[in-house]
């Protein structure tokens, strides 16, 4: 047991996928994990470990923002030995071509900070995909005929954000989406000598303002899932 995780050691699997939502992780363990049992409740951050095709995973709430994400992944990489962390959450969509529903798996993550930002001091860090993992996600993407964009995208110490100048530039620059943990993800999985990945749904669009139902959600986000665990486990 740590400071925020409950569970037992050998309770929490190599491998881990994080949604921002706690509620999401027991629905997606509920759908797609045989015999999934609750690892953790502390603060109602609901961790479940179960197996998917035989294989052993965890799927763990990381909260929202990275300095939240930041305390679940460091215990989970730090003292649970987690090896492959893959975040499925969802995201906004900053490119007139990237729609509704549509999967973005992030190669690269800009932000303005993060919890890890102290100890770079003048470097800028790039946090990346695993190579790895965002290959197999995209063949998983493929196979399943999802619409997928596969490129860079913004992690943001903000939900309603007053900075549309800054929106501007990072749309002006490529950037497909923004969501609000990758970044740290991506940082301390490569402090950690362990892969990381993040599978977003767009959920919405700030360009056209459209945002996706709940009932849309659901079935959206259970092809992000699928392709987590297929990238995560390919056959
Ligand atoms: O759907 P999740 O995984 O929570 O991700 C996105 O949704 C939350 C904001 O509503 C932030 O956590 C953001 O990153
Ligand atoms: O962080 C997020 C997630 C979804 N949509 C947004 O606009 N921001």
């Amino acid at each position: 047991m740590t400071i925020h995780i409950g569970a037992k050691p050998g309770d929490i699997a190599e491998t881990v996928l994080m949604p921002g939502d706690p509620r999401r992780a027991k629905w997606a363990a509920e759908q797609f994990l045989t015999d999934p049992v609750c690892v953790n409740d502390l603060r109602g951050m609901l961790g479940y470990t179960g197996t998917w095709n035989g294989n052993r995973v965890t799927i763990h709430g990381s909260g929202m923002g990275m300095p939240s994400l930041s305390i679940y992944a460091n215990e989970l990489l730090r003292d649970y030995g987690a090896k492959t962390l893959i975040r499925i959450g969802s995201t906004g969509a900053m490119q007139p071509h990237v729609g509704l529903r549509d999967l973005v798996i992030a190669m690269t993550c800009s932000s303005v900070s993060t919890p890890s930002s102290t100890i770079f001091r003048e470097l800028s860090f790039a946090p990346c995909a695993d190579y790895g993992l965002l290959r197999a996600a995209a063949d998983a993407a493929a196979d399943k005929g999802v619409a997928t964009h596969i490129g860079g995208i913004y992690s943001s110490d903000t939900f309603y954000d007053e900075r549309p100048d800054l929106n501007e530039q990072m749309t002006r620059h490529g950037i497909l989406a923004v969501e609000m943990e990758a970044a740290e993800l991506y940082t301390l999985a490569a402090r950690h000598g362990a892969r990381a990945l993040a599978v977003l749904t767009v959920s919405d669009h700030l360009i056209t303002g459209d945002a996706l139902e709940g009932r849309e959600r659901e079935s959206s986000f259970a092809d992000m899932v699928q392709i987590a665990l297929t990238a995560a486990f390919p056959t």
